[in-house]
């Protein structure tokens, strides 16, 4: 069996009276893809931040790499080996793509070069470019980019293909395939379900906070045709019950 490089038991998160997760449990392997997936406001993005201890949360259990963290506080070694696809508004618009990215592989000390990500993500053409003067969807590849400069074993990638274009999705998961291939464990939310079925070894799908099912895929699509039919169903039983 695979390490488990993420343990969440019991994870619970409000935000004033709002319970946004209510008694999470998920673990994340190495050489696995966790996909997250669940309505808009299901908790979601809540689950991510609680991980990197980002905002205050309750668990019984949050271990990272075989530690466990009773607090926010996430030491420099764990970080390290941690990559998140941050939201576009995180970075400074004014800085070059290979500015950016200079910026971002001096943090870490065995992380890639600017060069290499520059030639894995193909990004030649924009590197000389300001982050603010990019589209959509070459703002996307530049994030995922970054998110791996330090050669992380546990990647998050928070809805990763919005606003990408066929081509540069394809790309993108075929990059998600090479991550897990390494050994990375990546937790990936979308709201794509077939872009899950297609990459995710497991599901969790997440509703108002609980977990409503979680399984490997053919678990969770069970006997239905597809995952999104799948899901589909859970929620029409959950919001009948
Ligand atoms: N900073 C905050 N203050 C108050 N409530 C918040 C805050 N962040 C999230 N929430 C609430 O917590 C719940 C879960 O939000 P979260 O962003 O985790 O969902 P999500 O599944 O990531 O949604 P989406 O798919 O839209 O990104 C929602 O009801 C949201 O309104």
């Amino acid at each position: 069996m695979a390490a488990a490089y993420l343990r969440v038991q019991n994870l619970t998160k409000s935000y004033g009276s709002k319970a946004a997760l209510r008694g999470i449990s998920l673990t994340a392997h190495s050489g696995e893809v966790l996909a997250v997936l669940g309505k808009n406001g299901a908790g979601k993005t809540s689950f991510i931040h609680s991980v990197l201890g980002m905002h205050s949360y309750q668990a019984s259990r949050m271990e990272l790499f075989g530690q466990n963290y009773t607090n926010q506080q996430r030491p420099l070694s764990t970080r390290q080996r941690l990559g998140v696809m941050m939201q576009v508004g995180a970075l400074s618009a004014n800085l070059t793509v290979a500015e950016q990215l200079d910026l971002f592989c001096s943090y870490y000390t065995n992380g890639a070069s600017v060069t290499e990500l520059i030639t894995q993500f193909e990004l030649q053409e924009i590197a000389p470019q300001r982050f603010g003067r990019l589209s959509g969807g070459q703002r996307q590849q530049v994030l995922l980019a970054l998110s791996v400069a330090g050669h992380p074993d546990l990647l998050f990638l928070d809805e990763p293909t919005v606003g990408m274009d066929v081509e540069v999705r394809h790309r993108l998961w075929q990059h998600i395939q090479n991550y897990r291939a390494k050994g990375c464990a990546i937790v990936l939310t979308t709201h794509y379900i077939e872009e899950a079925e297609r990459l995710a070894d497991r599901v969790a799908i997440l509703r108002e906070g609980q977990l409503i099912a979680s399984g490997s895929v053919a678990e969770v699509v069970g006997d239905e045709t597809s995952l999104e039919n799948a899901y589909l169903k859970l929620m029409q039983e959950k919001q009948h019950a």
